[in-house]
């Protein structure tokens, strides 16, 4: 398909570009009102990379703007999943390529071929960061840490029952490239995803051009596998920059309930901030969904805590946890996490005037049985040993519209939650 530069440029500009924090109108939120545009510090990884790519990106901007030729080395990238995806009876999800030998792609590239193939769609949705800076200083760049249940494809096409979705706004074309356009406009350090069906065809190898190390690990009997035509098991990734951190060691979690093994399962690795030499922990985790299992997702996060004990050596590593919880904060297993001897806080929290109480949804879907709107994914992280910076704002109700997510502008039934984090000072006294 021919893409006219002017097209090219118009779906540019109806978008936000990457890297830019809009912070909030002043008046609008309770903490200093900063100016209206902030260029976010990119890390020193995407730096070089988009140094490096430079001069092909100016060389390519004609290229750019004609995609349909296919000349494009970075818009063949994508074009690649596009059809792997298509082919979707071969069991792609068996084959992981070698990262190693694939070429890093600029990530500015990247999100112009996104939105090339979205400029159907309406514009995306703009967000803010508000800032939460505590007196503590750092003088190390923050770490964004992403949380996202990005919808399996398998399930949002075959099993969720979104009735006021179309099906249009399913297709994984250009779902696919929803998904990353989000990731892309807010490139978070850490990528902490649930519902992934699609790693070892799409976000393994564009990620892994895009500097980050993935990790996945499946559900045993994920639901996709009961839908016709579905790209294999779903489950939870977990992404890190490789310019930021060091793995220090990994872990793939099955979690038991009540000493049973469960479909549940998490990821937790211990990583090294390469800037300050400091270690913490992140997991992820997707939580058993639905009424009626609120004592086994209890079960299921207490088998967490425990296994997130022994990994951080009874809090001493501090930790970040990930995770669509599938639990309001009225339930046991959020209240096990808030008191746990990890000493742990939710991140979102900090958003609400009083800095207690959760925001009123971070899922919102119309099913057969009705409206479900509710707070279900959570970043938790030790209170003690690291501060929020600053957290991005939710999605108005204006914003999600009348038939709710997934949409057109929404690529899923959840949001992304989206936090910077620093290290407070260690009692030694070094930051
Ligand atoms: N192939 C096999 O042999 C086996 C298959 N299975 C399949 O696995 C399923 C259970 O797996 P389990 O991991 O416990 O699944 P869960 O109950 O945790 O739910 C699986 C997914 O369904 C979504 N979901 C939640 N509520 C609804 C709803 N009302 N309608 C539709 N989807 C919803 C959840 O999304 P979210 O988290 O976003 O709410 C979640 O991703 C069974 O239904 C069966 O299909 C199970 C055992 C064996
Ligand atoms: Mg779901």
């Amino acid at each position: 398909m021919y893409q006219s530069p002017r097209r090219l440029c118009s779906a540019l500009l109806q978008r936000d570009a990457p890297g830019l924090r809009r912070l909030p109108a002043p008046g609008l939120r309770r903490r200093s009102p900063p100016p209206a545009i902030v260029p976010r510090p990119a890390s020193p990884r995407l730096l070089a990379a988009v140094s490096a790519a430079s001069g092909a990106a100016r060389s390519c901007s004609r290229t750019a703007c004609s995609m349909g030729n296919g000349t494009s080395r970075l818009y063949s990238a994508l074009a690649k999943t596009l059809t792997s995806s298509a082919a979707s009876q071969h069991p792609e999800y068996l084959v992981s390529p070698d990262p190693e030998h694939l070429e890093p792609i600029d990530p500015k590239e990247l999100l112009e071929e996104c939105r090339a193939v979205l400029h159907t769609r309406p514009p995306r949705y703009q967000r803010d960061f508000v800032d939460l800076r505590t007196d503590c200083p750092s003088s190390h760049p923050p770490i964004r840490v992403m949380q996202w249940n990005i919808l399996a494809q398998a399930l949002g096409e075959g099993k969720d029952n979104f009735v006021q979705c179309p099906v249009e706004a399913l297709r994984w074309e250009e779902r696919k490239c929803l998904i990353l356009e989000e990731i892309l406009a807010y490139q978070p350090d850490i990528l902490c995803l649930q519902e992934v069906d699609h790693y070892f065809d799409t976000f393994h190898p564009l990620l892994s051009r895009l500097g980050y190390q993935g990790t996945f690990f499946p559900k045993p009997w994920s639901p996709c596998l009961d839908v016709e035509h579905n790209n294999g098991p779903d489950g939870c990734a977990l992404f890190f920059l490789q310019n930021r951190f060091k793995l220090v060691n990994s872990a793939n979690i099955r979690l038991t309930a009540m000493t049973l093994k469960t479909n549940q399962v998490a990821i937790a690795q211990t990583l090294e901030c390469k800037e300050s030499g400091r270690q913490f922990c992140i997991a992820v985790t997707h939580l058993k969904a639905r009424t009626g299992w609120e004592r086994f997702r209890s079960a299921q996060g207490c088998d967490l805590l425990q296994n997130l004990q022994n990994i951080t050596q009874g809090a001493k590593i501090p930790l970040i946890v990930c995770g669509d919880f599938n639990a309001e904060p009225t339930e046991e297993v959020y209240k096990h996490f808030a008191s746990s001897s990890l000493n742990l806080n939710s991140a979102y929290k900090l958003l609400s005037p009083d800095g207690q109480s959760e925001p009123p949804y971070t899922t919102w879907k119309i099913r057969t049985s009705g409206e479900c709107r509710h707070t279900l994914d959570y970043i938790w992280y030790s209170k003690h040993a690291l501060s929020v910076r600053s957290a991005l704002d939710l999605l108005t109700e204006e914003q999600i519209g009348p038939n709710r997510l997934p949409s057109f502008n929404y690529p899923s039934d959840h949001l992304s939650l989206v936090c910077d984090f620093s290290f407070n000072e260690e009692p030694g006294g070094s930051l």
